[in-house]
């Protein structure tokens, strides 16, 4: 009985946990200058204005009042707000005013993401921002090897010439050289397990960005190993490391302790406070208690659980499955050069589709390939031409549909219909964002229509007309389409040719050691 009553909210869109049912409504509040903007930091309005940044818009201005301002960060926040709609800053700017009164510097925020390339973003923000009011930011990303990691994240004691040490007391010296990290779950648990001197136990904020994503996967249970690291009993005591851990976690020693520390002299602890956002936040109540929040509040934007950006227009192109490069190569075209990015299913029909259009002769569009299957330095490289705009479009797998922010961005193609409006919502939204104009255009054979139909009801978007490409191009483009798709097949051939010769020989080799 009762799960069916859960069951009928979920349906209506009514949240099921309690909570969220009176969110603060983001559309309330509006864009305001910075000069307006209470207890800001006039070094950080610099930094902003060196940043281009004027005003902030209103999922900044609403976190900025419920930390900054009157709610005093006395809740957890829940942030649900639109793809582009400036939730990086949102986190960043109110975190680094609240630390740029810290008096020793130690490890104090701590900004959890799903993928290297979007943590490397967030550096850039809280980069741009954190030097102005003395602060330092570090990166565990694996970028780089762990141990220029480690070099980065942590001060080495400056040891006298001729002096003998005491090993323990020498580690306990280390030191934390940042205030704000930016991390992947991975990374992040191989500093917790095995980086002298990398503690958590000055940790005051959290920041779980792509929540939704990252509640998804596991990752070496960094979460419940954060919140443990972070949390002290009801009787006040901070747990002991090894209550909670196996013994091989090395560095756990590092749990927060009772009495007076570093960092927090004279003062109780802090509880560790929270913020954790997305554009598709999810309402499942135990995923949600993973996060362990206090007293969350839900900072949403409208009514609608999902939502498109503003300025975000969408369009069917409606095709037969055999014509859809054809459709694709036609589209681009009439796009005339604009940045634009191409989503597709899987990672092997990204490389299909990019290894058929080499062969459409005489194209004269730049295109790369940008998929998870390539090596980061690839993919760095194919990112920054496309942010320079030496590469007019990205054909990506689903690698690109999260958080990503590419300036210039004014097509979105969905070569492939997306299964799940979540999955809709991340791909559009590389477009129209920060309030600038985009176009969304999606694929469909005529059997998809009405299931689209529906997929788009979900985000409130009762309106994408069919946009005609011309038949005469269509037509145009045939006999070249269909010599592009014999070299296709022929070097399909050929590449299956050179693995299985890889394969014998690595196989050859075996059988002779
Ligand atoms: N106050 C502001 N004024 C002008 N531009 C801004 C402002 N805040 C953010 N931006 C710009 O808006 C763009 C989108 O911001 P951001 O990447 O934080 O969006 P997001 O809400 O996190 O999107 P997503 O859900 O896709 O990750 C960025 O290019 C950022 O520089």
């Amino acid at each position: 009985m009762e799960e069916e009553k859960e069951m009928k909210k979920e349906k209506k869109n009514i949240p099921v946990v309690p909570w969220m049912r009176n969110p603060i409504d983001i559309t309330t509040f509006d864009q305001c200058s910075l000069d307006f903007v209470p207890f800001l930091d006039p070094r950080l309005v610099v930094a902003l204005k060196n940043m281009g940044i004027t005003s902030l818009f209103p999922v900044q201005l609403a976190v900025w009042q419920e930390t900054i301002g009157p709610g005093s960060f006395e809740r957890d926040l829940c942030i649900n707000s639109p793809t582009g709609s400036g939730k990086t800053l949102a986190y960043a700017l109110p975190i680094v005013q609240m630390l740029s009164t810290r008096a020793v510097k130690c490890l104090r925020a701590l900004v959890v993401l799903p993928t290297r390339d979007l943590a490397l973003q967030v550096k850039e923000v809280f980069s741009a921002l954190a030097p102005a009011v003395g602060l330092s930011v570090g990166l565990a990303v694996g970028q780089s090897s762990i141990s220029d990691e480690i070099s980065e994240l942590i001060k080495k004691p400056s040891v006298e010439y001729g002096r003998c040490y005491d090993p323990e007391e020498f580690s306990y010296e280390l030191q934390s050289a940042v205030d704000i990290l930016v991390a992947t779950p991975g990374r992040l648990m191989d500093h917790i397990n095995n980086t002298d001197g990398f503690t958590l136990e000055h940790l005051c904020y959290l920041v779980v960005d792509e929540t939704d994503r990252l509640l998804r996967e596991a990752y070496q249970s960094w979460l419940p190993t954060v919140i443990q690291l972070t949390s002290f009993s009801i009787d006040g005591n901070f747990p002991s490391a090894d209550d909670l851990l196996p013994c091989n976690y090395g560095s756990l020693k590092t749990i927060r302790r009772v009495g007076t520390e570093r960092g927090f002299k004279g003062k109780a602890y802090p509880r560790l406070a929270k913020m954790v956002l997305s554009a598709t936040l999810t309402q499942d109540p135990s995923k949600l208690a993973q996060l362990d929040l206090h007293h969350p509040l839900l900072l949403t934007t409208g009514e609608r659980r999902y939502k498109l950006p503003e300025e975000l227009k969408s369009f069917k192109v409606i095709c037969q499955s055999k014509l859809k490069p054809l459709y694709l190569v036609s589209l681009l075209q009439s796009l005339q050069g604009e940045k634009s990015i191409v989503f597709t299913s899987s990672v092997e029909s990204t490389h299909r589709l990019c290894t058929l259009l080499k062969f459409f002769d005489n194209l004269q569009i730049e295109f790369k390939e940008y998929s998870r299957l390539q090596r980061q330095s690839v993919r760095s490289k194919t990112l920054n031409a496309f942010r320079a705009g030496k590469v007019q479009v990205l054909i990506s797998s689903d690698a690109m549909t999260r958080g990503m922010d590419v300036e210039g961005v004014r097509n979105v193609v969905n070569y492939d219909m997306p299964a799940y409006i979540k999955t809709f919502i991340h791909r559009a939204g590389r477009t129209a964002r920060a309030g600038q104009s985009g176009c969304c255009f999606t694929l469909l054979r005529k059997d998809e229509v009405k299931r689209f139909k529906k997929l788009l009801q979900k985000a409130d978007c009762d309106s994408c007309p069919t946009y005609s490409v011309s038949s005469e191009v269509i037509e145009s483009l045939n006999s070249v389409y269909t010599s592009a798709l014999e070299k296709l097949r022929e070097n399909v051939e050929s590449e299956k040719f050179k693995k299985s010769k890889i394969r014998l020989k690595s196989s050859n080799v075996r059988k002779e050691k």
